[in-house]
């Protein structure tokens, strides 16, 4: 029986799914952790070098018996990451991701040569903000000009994952609208966008063709030797995290609302027409099976439990039982967790804030509870926005490392007010990018479409489930309303000015 694979190369992690479709049953599943260098102006970097490290290693750990039965791979990937390469494919720098807010500078210039926000809107779907793929080449142009006078390419992280693994260079429209460049309407590139990004360089030569979602291609042979694979594997187009999770939470079709819970928190929905907000309230993004995903991302969620945990002595993964004793408010208790400075909403510049503090309600549990209210309530307030534009949704399937925790999946439940699924196979984003591997290799043959494979594969743990506590969202309702003042109050500083400017 063959094998599907799939790969995400998440924030904090490689993680490698093992799938067989004919049991739907995952064999094998392994990850490694990756580092992240952090820098006082905003910075967050990676190696490419630790992905491809990453992913040898977790091949390594898959038995050599089920190595060999492998058919094809997915990759998925954190998105917006900044890969500059030379001629030869060299990495030319070290990779600026999707958290890296120090090229906002740079968002707020491209901007502004494009005509303004509501015009890169009209352009392409999307404003260019903190962290999207643009803001960084004329980052790389002012703060590392040799980089800059060597660069002939640029790929996102996945897309530099899959040229590792094939030799080929492409991009596919999912993970292509995190550039910020891509008209998501259209699904090509805006000419406009490339000009206000780079007015002296063709941009367009530096970006690899589009690829249809169901394209693939062949491993390359030396690739499939190191990492003991058959040389007929065949790499899937991949797709950024959030689109694979789509794909591996059953997020195919209208009405669904996926949460992932990792490093970043997101929310996304599947839609079959290009939908865009004119306030860019939420991404206007494609998904990576032909549709489009509107997606709300937020840049500090278990970021910032992990942060309160680290500090009050104990690991996030522990922190249900830290929590025991608290009630919805956090006692008072209000986080605006925006530790990394903030995306949805746009404050690049805000910095986390603890407030309500009097002389009894500041507990350990209290104190951690506030930070996963406040990563929750970030996720409500965005989609609220979704709400606005017309959208609407039955229930929420999640995903990532938060959705192991019980009293964060009620919490869900109870802020948002809709039943919370969890499919079993934990793991949605390199799952899913598992199912798009499926899907390639029967593409072109009569074979099931991806919202076919993604329904009978997509299997949903009863035992996980959450269902919204009337008494809970009652309570909710007034320290939701309490944080959206804070955020309100952050909003009027951010414009007063950003930290250290009085
Ligand atoms: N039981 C748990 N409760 C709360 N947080 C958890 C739990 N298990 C894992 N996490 C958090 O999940 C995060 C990793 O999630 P993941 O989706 O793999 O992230 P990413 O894709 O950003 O690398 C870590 O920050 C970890 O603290
Ligand atoms: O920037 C976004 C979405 O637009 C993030 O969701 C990244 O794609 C990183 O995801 P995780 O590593 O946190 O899963």
């Amino acid at each position: 029986m063959s094998l599907v694979v799939g790969l995400d190369v998440g924030t904090q992690g490689v993680k490698l799914v093992a799938y067989d479709p004919q049991q739907r049953r995952i064999v094998a599943t392994h990850g490694r952790p990756l580092e992240l260098v952090a820098g006082d102006d905003g910075s967050r970097e990676q190696h490419a070098t630790w992905w491809l490290d990453a992913i040898r290693a977790c091949f390594a750990r898959l038995a050599p018996d089920a190595r060999a039965r492998v058919a094809a791979i997915g990759v998925s990937g954190q998105q917006h990451g900044f890969v500059p390469l030379d001629a030869n494919g060299e990495v030319l720098a070290p990779v600026k991701l999707w958290c890296d807010t120090s090229s906002q500078r740079e968002c707020d210039e491209i901007m502004a040569a494009a005509g303004g926000a509501d015009r890169c809107v009209a352009l392409a779907g999307n404003p260019i903000l903190a962290g999207y793929t643009a803001s960084k080449l004329p980052w790389t142009r002012r703060h590392r000009p040799e980089a800059y006078a060597r660069l002939a390419s640029i790929l996102l992280p996945h897309d530099y994952v899959n040229f590792w693994l094939t030799g080929e260079q492409w991009m596919e429209c999912g993970d292509a609208s995190g550039t910020g460049w891509l008209d998501v309407r259209t699904r090509r590139w805006s000419p406009e966008l490339l000009a206000a990004t780079d007015p002296e360089r063709d941009l367009g030569a530096c970006l690899p063709p589009l690829v249809a979602a169901d394209a693939s291609f062949p491993i390359a042979p030396g690739i499939a030797a190191e990492l003991g694979l058959p040389r007929g594997v065949r790499i899937s187009a991949g797709g950024g995290d959030n689109m694979m999770a789509a794909i591996g939470t059953g997020n195919v079709e209208p009405g669904v609302l996926s949460m992932s819970l990792g490093t970043s928190g997101t929310l996304f929905a599947h839609a079959r027409e290009p939908v865009v907000d004119a306030g860019a309230g939420w991404a206007a993004f494609c998904d990576s099976t032909g549709g489009w995903l509107p997606l709300v991302c937020t840049m500090n969620c278990t970021l910032a439990t992990e942060q309160v945990a680290r500090l009050l002595g104990f690991d996030a993964r522990d922190g249900d039982a830290a929590m025991e004793g608290t009630a919805p408010g956090a006692g008072g208790l209000v986080m605006l967790p925006f530790f990394n400075g903030e995306r949805t909403p746009d404050l690049p510049h805000a910095r986390a804030s603890l407030a309500g503090m009097d002389l009894s309600n500041l507990t350990r549990g209290n104190a951690y509870r506030a930070a996963m209210e406040g990563a929750t309530y970030s996720l409500r307030n965005g989609y609220d926005a979704l709400l606005a534009a017309g959208l609407g949704f039955d229930a929420i399937r999640v995903t990532g490392g938060g959705g192991r925790s019980p009293a964060w999946r009620q919490m869900v439940a109870d802020v948002f007010g809709l039943p919370v699924d969890v499919p079993v196979q934990a793991e949605g984003a390199a799952f899913g990018a598992a199912l798009q591997a499926l899907w390639a290799l029967g593409a072109g043959a009569d074979g099931p479409g991806i919202a076919a494979i993604s329904r009978e594969h997509v299997q949903v743990d009863p035992a996980l489930s959450a269902r919204p506590d009337p008494a809970a969202v009652e309570a909710y309702r007034e320290p939701y309303a309490k944080f959206l003042r804070h955020l309100q109050a952050a909003r009027l500083l951010h414009e007063i000015g950003p930290p250290g400017s009085g």
